[in-house]
């Protein structure tokens, strides 16, 4: 792999702040995430990773710093906002409906329409073309996007969200513990999907609580705690010990 430079940097937080009540769920964070790399955010419980991805995604608005995605400054005023940009998140619960098959989920609130004079139709057909093609081109192993989501394993649930926030011209991903709920098979295949992204220039930032997959998947791994950045390394000069000592705080930065 190439060394980074400077024009691959697609996000760009600049002391993000924000303040729930008396908690100081952001304090002043930096942190930057690259085209072709996958961006490890790690941090105990409680230290601030969610909030600050949901600022990315446009669910919380910062009430200091900015956020600048592809070089450009964002005031995202919902997740649709940020969708549009092109920020896709995949969420610890997926968001997926139980009841509705692959494809219609692949299409919610994204939904394939023929107009008819005044009137709009759904074009089933359009959407489950699609679908296949986009479950095809990555490769994912769900048996038919006219399934039912109920019928599928976690591990193909989670293929279909990364999917869904995949095939839209996404340019970055952001990924709550996406192997969290998963056994070792389905996590592999589901790492896969990952170093896949990665492989075809989309930023991936990845929030895991398992450091050998952070060690494993990552080029640069953020730190937080208590709602601060303290640390920042590109993961092939540091250690799992170190990663460790500073989401404690037994290393200062
Ligand atoms: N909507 C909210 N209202 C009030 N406090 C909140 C809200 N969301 C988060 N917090 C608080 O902000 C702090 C950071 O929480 P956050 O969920 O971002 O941590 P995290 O690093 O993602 O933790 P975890 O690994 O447990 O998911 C916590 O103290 C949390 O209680």
């Amino acid at each position: 792999m190439n060394a980074p430079t400077d024009e691959d940097v697609l996000l760009d937080c600049r002391d993000v702040s924000l303040t729930f009540g008396s908690v100081r769920a952001l304090v002043d964070v930096s942190i930057t995430a690259r085209r072709g790399e996958i961006t490890a955010l790690v941090g105990d419980n409680g230290a601030g990773k969610s909030t600050l991805v949901r600022c990315v995604s446009g669910i919380h608005r910062p009430d200091g710093g900015r956020i600048l995605f592809d070089g450009e400054g964002t005031a995202f005023h919902s997740p649709e906002d940020a969708r549009d940009a092109g920020i896709e998140t995949v969420h610890q619960n997926l968001a997926l409906v139980e009841d509705l098959t692959v494809w219609q989920n692949l299409f919610l609130n994204r939904e394939i329409v023929r107009r008819f004079g005044p009137v709009a139709l759904l074009d089933r057909r359009a959407m489950q073309a699609r679908a296949r093609e986009m479950v095809s081109a990555l490769a994912v192993n769900v048996p038919e996007v006219r399934s039912r989501v109920r019928r599928l394993s976690g591990g193909q649930r989670q293929a279909v969200a990364i999917c869904r926030a995949t095939g839209f011209s996404s340019k970055l991903v952001i990924m709550d513990e996406p192997t969290a709920a998963l056994g070792v098979q389905e996590t592999a295949r589901v790492e896969e999907l990952i170093v896949r992204l990665r492989d075809e220039g989309h930023a991936v930032l990845l929030i895991s609580h398992n450091f050998a997959q952070v060690m494993r998947l990552s080029q640069q791994v953020w730190v937080m705690r208590a709602g601060r950045r303290v640390g920042g390394r590109r993961t092939a000069e540091t250690s799992g010990e170190e990663i460790v000592g500073l989401i404690t705080g037994a290393i200062e930065n």
